[in-house]
């Protein structure tokens, strides 16, 4: 199986710990070369950080687990300089569609609005997202990678980690002032600390078939209750790239995993769904059950963890690859600013805050669908196969059908970095929001917002010509970048090019006034995760220099 990839070979290199016969000593280490230890030693290394990253492997991902990757992570991906690539090579779409046996019951349009760079979703192998990965990587100075070597101790203390490393010419060991643990859901560096992580296991199992076949089914996503090509439980369908078809079979707890996944026993079921007469080759198969649960505090002392060694779900909804990415995309800025001594440890309790946050809204979806999919009882069933009769006449009855709810990043409304608002505003994009996409220009041409956002803290100052920017404003406005915390300000205009070299953003459809609520003086502070951090309807450099401290626990 395997066919339509091949699959990389990263090369042991001798560590000096090995060569030399010492102890190294690394700012950062990140254990696992997975997605999301790969997005956080990237979004690291981008802000000039020295980091090592660690890896038992010496590949990327055998068969595919992720398939589907939000708008909002394309949108990491894009701030860490690698979004196109995994847009060019990925399925883009839009729409889900929920059928009940052979009928149509429901339908869901991710971009229900013009004007947005990135689509809804795209579905890619989960081995071109880390190859994809591992390049941009390689293009990071100060990024060194270390592949076969596996952590088989971790102990912290006050001042650093210590760390053990086995590798194929025997162990060594390094010190380390902070450890980012993503080394995903069995996560062998949590069990070696002792830290628990809890919530609860579903009794059910999904085999996964990946087949290459030439289809002209529409890059949608598919979601089948009771087809009758496999009767009485689910099926959902995604398309990938390279012609390669994601199907899950729903089994029942009492599938027995072995007997399952062999060719025998998966060609018929396929051959049921898609016809004997289509053509098509087992690209991967494997048959999977799994877990909602996660981890009390992702911070603790010197040590973080990431991703699915922090928090798992079901993979209805994708929400597991999504959200570890959004994981890096917080805490990456924070470890740095209180690596540079700009912000106290403390700014990584609000790692925990957001992001256990998002962690329980992500296991509610998941489990919301999960429990739908698979009841748990039979008064359950019956209900959920009422709904569903029901959900293709009665509108009512569609917004309780549940086959998962798509990844969307997590509105962080509730954080303790953010500044409450004052003033009054329209629209969501309210502190702690995840900032909107929009078109505008820039004197490079045609561009999007969010490709000017993000890395740093940002103010984005709204007139209607820039041009008429008064000079006390300009002012105050550069002297923001000159803070410790440097700010970067910009100003957003319908027309005009500001004074004293402000960088000029223009608003060329009017989607940033209208997503943003803006009007002549409003002004925006930005955190370098792009969340909006505070807002007013003036600008007030001591109530944005106050919004800073804030964001960054110096207040
Ligand atoms: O469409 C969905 O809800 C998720 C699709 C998915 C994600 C990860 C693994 C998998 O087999 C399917």
């Amino acid at each position: 199986m395997q066919k339509t990839f091949t699959y990389p070979k990263f090369e042991f290199v001798r560590p000096p710990e090995l060569v030399e016969g010492r102890v190294g000593h690394y700012p950062v280490v990140v254990v696992g070369a997975g997605p999301v230890g790969l997005a956080t030693a990237i979004d690291l290394a981008q802000q000039g950080q020295q980091v090592l990253l660690l890896d038992n492997d010496d590949t990327v991902s055998l068969g595919s687990r992720g398939v589907c990757y939000a708008k909002h992570t394309l949108e990491v991906l894009d701030r860490m300089g690698c979004g196109d690539k995994f847009v060019r090579k990925g399925v883009s779409w839009d729409v889900g569609r929920t059928f009940l046996r052979e009928s149509e019951v429901f339908n869901f349009n991710l971009r229900p609005e013009e004007h947005h760079h990135r689509p809804g979703m795209i579905n890619l192998q989960q081995y071109y997202l880390e190859q994809y990965l591992v390049e941009r990587t390689d293009e990071l100075p100060g990024l060194e990678k270390r592949f076969k070597s596996n952590v088989i101790s971790a102990v912290p203390s006050d001042d650093k980690v210590t760390v053990q490393v086995d590798t194929p010419e025997g162990p060594y060991s390094l010190t380390t002032d902070w450890l980012v643990v993503a080394d995903g859901a069995r996560s062998p560096i949590r069990t070696m600390l002792g830290l628990d992580i809890e919530g609860k296991v579903f009794m059910d199992r999904f085999l996964i078939a990946d087949v290459v076949m030439k289809a002209d089914f529409p890059a949608e996503r598919w979601f089948w209750f009771d087809p009758p090509f496999h009767p009485n439980q689910s099926v959902l369908l995604h398309k990938q790239a390279d012609n390669v078809w994601r199907i899950d079979f729903q089994l029942g707890w009492n599938a027995d995993p072995v007997e399952e996944k062999k060719p025998e026993k998966v060609i018929p079921r396929i051959k049921a769904m898609l016809g004997d007469e289509r053509e098509f080759e087992l690209e991967w198969v494997s048959i999977y059950t799994f877990q909602c649960r996660r981890m009390n505090s992702f911070n603790h002392g010197r040590v973080l963890f990431v991703g699915d060694s922090a928090h798992q779900v079901s993979p209805f909804g994708a929400r597991g690859a999504n959200s570890g990415i959004q994981d890096a995309d917080n805490l990456a800025w924070k470890l740095k600013l209180v690596m540079d001594g700009k912000a106290p440890a403390t700014l990584l309790d609000s790692y925990t805050e957001e992001r256990s946050y998002a962690a329980d809204e992500n296991i509610m979806n998941s489990t919301r669908s999960t429990d739908f999919i698979t009841p748990k009882s039979n008064t359950s069933r019956m209900f959920r196969n009422a709904v569903l009769e029901l959900a293709a006449q009665h509108p009512f009855a569609r917004s309780l059908v549940n086959s998962g709810r798509l990844s969307v990043p997590t509105w962080l409304a509730e954080s303790s970095l953010n500044t409450p608002d004052v003033d009054d505003f329209a629209g969501n994009m309210i502190p702690g929001a995840p900032m909107a996409d929009a078109p505008l220009q820039t004197d490079k041409g045609e561009g999007w917002l969010l490709s000017e956002m993000g890395n740093r803290f940002q103010a984005l100052h709204y007139v209607e010509d820039a041009s008429l920017l008064d000079a006390n404003t300009a002012q105050s406005m550069a002297e923001l970048a000159l803070s410790t915390v440097a700010v970067e300000p910009m100003v957003v205009a319908r027309q005009g090019v500001a004074p004293a070299g402000l960088k000029t953003l223009i608003d060329s459809k009017g989607c940033i006034a209208q997503r943003y609520d803006m009007k002549p003086g409003t002004t925006y502070l930005s955190r370098p995760d792009q969340h909006v951090a505070a807002r007013w309807r003036a600008l007030d450099t001591s109530k944005l220099n106050a919004a800073v401290a804030r964001a960054t626990c110096n207040g």
